[in-house]
């Protein structure tokens, strides 16, 4: 099931679904959405001379990724092609027994702005910023300004709660993320083994 304005408003004052900050419920709670912020670091992939990057390579991942931090009252410009990893302005903590879907925002896809290439669920237990994957698949740059609305997530209910939630399992690698998070599928479980 789905939740509703009215479920995810009485799941936030339960406390066991936090948004924060909600500055404004009246414009940030939708029917059965919750639209959330953009924020102002970005980390973009740098045109190296790496000829490919290894997944498993922590080393040649940071090196791909450089952090740019948007000044108060600027933009950030979103040019066509381009692939950027964005954070959502709120921290969330989904509850054990929901699971969250990271969706895009209409007014955006129609300005061919994408907020998720390929993974749109936080899991249940996952508790952090949730980290965005930008990109324009327009003709024209696109000025994005922290602050903006720019995804909205939707909730599921599970029909039983999960038995092991995210941050609790091994291998949570994303639990409590503080800002856009490159890639850490080095940090992957070997079957079989601890990590
Ligand atoms: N666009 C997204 C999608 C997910 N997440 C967060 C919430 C998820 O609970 C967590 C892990 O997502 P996945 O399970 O899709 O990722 P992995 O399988 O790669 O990570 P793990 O091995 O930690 O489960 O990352 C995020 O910040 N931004």
């Amino acid at each position: 099931m789905i939740l509703s304005d009215a479920d995810i408003l009485r799941r936030l004052e339960d406390g066991d679904l936090v948004i924060e900050p909600l500055d404004d419920p009246d414009i940030q709670i939708q029917p059965a959405s919750v639209d959330l912020r953009l924020g102002r670091e970005f980390l973009e992939f740098q045109r190296t001379n790496i000829p490919s990057i290894h997944p498993n390579s922590e080393q040649e991942v940071e090196e791909y990724v450089e952090e740019t931090v948007v000044e108060e009252g600027k933009e950030f410009i979103l040019h066509p092609g381009d692939f950027v990893l964005g954070t959502t302005y709120e921290r969330v903590e989904i509850p054990p027994d929901l699971i969250a879907h990271v969706e895009g925002r209409s007014s955006l896809g129609r300005l061919a702005i994408v907020v998720h290439a390929t993974a749109g669920l936080c899991d249940p237990g996952f508790e952090g910023k949730i980290t965005l994957e930008l990109s324009n698949l327009g003709t024209a740059p696109v000025a994005l300004s922290p602050g903006m609305r720019i995804s909205q997530l939707t909730f599921t209910e599970l029909k039983t709660p999960a038995e092991r939630p995210y941050g609790e399992e091994r291998g949570s690698k994303y639990q409590d993320q503080k800002g856009p998070q490159a890639s850490k599928i080095q940090g992957d479980r070997e079957f079989g083994g601890d990590q």
